[in-house]
């Protein structure tokens, strides 16, 4: 199994490449882990509670479910992704069954700030754009997809969004193989990006039939 690592801040447009990608990849399968839905559950919180968290840092993720799902995907076996609500900011209580496949993408602006993790990944990638460019996507879309108001948002972004980036998230850049630029559609990435996977999953089926 081809293990990708994608990471970036938020509004970067992770989903948006991952989505991409997947138009483009010749392939039997692809599994996408999005790091949203290993929120810690916290439903020990009122809602008030929960609603001031800070979400942002590295211990907002249940690291141990990511891997343990990780791990087991790679051996083969099905996993129970628990589903996630940003409007709740807890667990859904449903589960999404996922049977392994030939490749698996782990997305998520945290992806590569875990040194366990990182080892699973046969190919990391971050996604950039400029942090204004990515705060105007996230007020466009938590305010129409999230149930946000633009108070909310901002209030996040100055208290915990700005702050957990720098000392998290971007430093993880340094463990990418490729950095994606994203402020504006780029087609050359993600064709390049396609191709990568194809020619790397040639080979892992040219060494498995040569074993
Ligand atoms: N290259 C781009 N140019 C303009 N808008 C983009 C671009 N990539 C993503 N977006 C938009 O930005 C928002 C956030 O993108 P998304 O892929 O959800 O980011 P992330 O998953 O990194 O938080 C979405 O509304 C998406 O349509
Ligand atoms: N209950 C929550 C949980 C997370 N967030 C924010 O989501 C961002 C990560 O998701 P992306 O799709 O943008 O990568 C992160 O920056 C958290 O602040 C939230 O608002 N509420």
């Amino acid at each position: 199994m081809l293990v990708i690592g994608i990471a970036g801040g938020t509004g970067s447009g992770k989903t948006t490449v991952v989505n991409k990608i997947l138009q483009q990849l010749n392939t039997e399968g692809v599994n996408v882990l999005s790091q949203d839905n290993y929120y810690h559950d916290n439903q020990q919180l009122t809602l008030s509670e929960r609603e001031v968290l800070n979400y942002d840092h590295p211990k907002s993720i249940d690291f141990e479910l990511l891997i343990q799902h990780v791990k087991a995907l790679k051996r083969g076996e099905s996993i129970e992704q628990p589903l996630y609500s940003f409007v709740t900011h807890s667990r859904t209580g449903d589960h999404l069954l996922i049977e392994p496949k030939n490749v698996l993408i782990v997305e998520g602006i945290l992806v590569l700030t875990n040194a366990e993790l990182l080892k699973e990944y046969n190919l990391k990638v971050f996604v950039h754009a400029d942090s204004d460019e990515r705060l105007i996507r996230r007020i466009r879309r938590d305010t129409q997809e999230r149930g946000r108001d633009l108070q909310e948002v901002l209030h996040r972004y100055q208290t915990t969004l700005k702050p957990m980036h720098q000392e998290f998230i971007e430093p993880s850049k340094n463990e990418a193989d490729l950095i994606v630029p994203n402020m504006k559609q780029n087609t050359v990435a993600i064709d390049f990006l396609s191709t990568v996977i194809n020619n790397t999953l040639k080979k892992q089926t040219r060494h498995e039939n040569t074993n």
